[in-house]
């Protein structure tokens, strides 16, 4: 089985309800966030691809505007605007248009927040 993955980033601000921190992640503040989105599966004989890099590309995109420089609290869809429902919110905005999609992951680096989703798994 092969594994292509495509990263792209996006800047975004939000405010969260929590039980710890909460004064202060009810304020608006911004992350720098990365996603890494992979497909799996047997690349096609004839073409030598599981899906054309600019194809995945042109999906990602779609998804990538929806998010940058937006207030996440606003993306429709998204509900609490964590990292768990960032990676819920591009699988469906892609699961249409990305043949093989296999796992969503989504990176805080700055923070060292890393969460993963595949279907199935949660
Ligand atoms: N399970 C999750 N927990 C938290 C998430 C999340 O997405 N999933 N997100 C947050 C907030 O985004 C929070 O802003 C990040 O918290 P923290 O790591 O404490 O960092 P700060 O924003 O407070 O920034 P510092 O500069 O490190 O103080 C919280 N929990
Ligand atoms: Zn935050």
């Amino acid at each position: 089985m092969w594994e292509l993955t495509k990263t792209f980033w996006f800047e975004s601000a939000h405010t969260l309800h929590r039980s710890v921190e909460t004064e202060s992640s009810l304020r608006i503040h911004g992350h720098s966030y990365r996603a890494q989105v992979t497909v799996s599966g047997t690349p096609n004989p004839d073409t030598g691809m599981l899906i054309d890099l600019t194809l995945f590309e042109q999906s990602l995109a779609v998804a990538r505007s929806a998010l940058d420089h937006r207030m996440l609290d606003d993306v429709s869809g998204l509900g609490p605007p964590t990292l768990e429902n960032l990676c819920a919110w591009i699988w469906r905005a892609l699961s249409d248009n990305v043949p093989g999609l296999y796992r969503v992951e989504v990176f805080r680096d700055s923070q060292g927040d890393r969460c993963s989703y595949q279907e199935g798994s949660g």
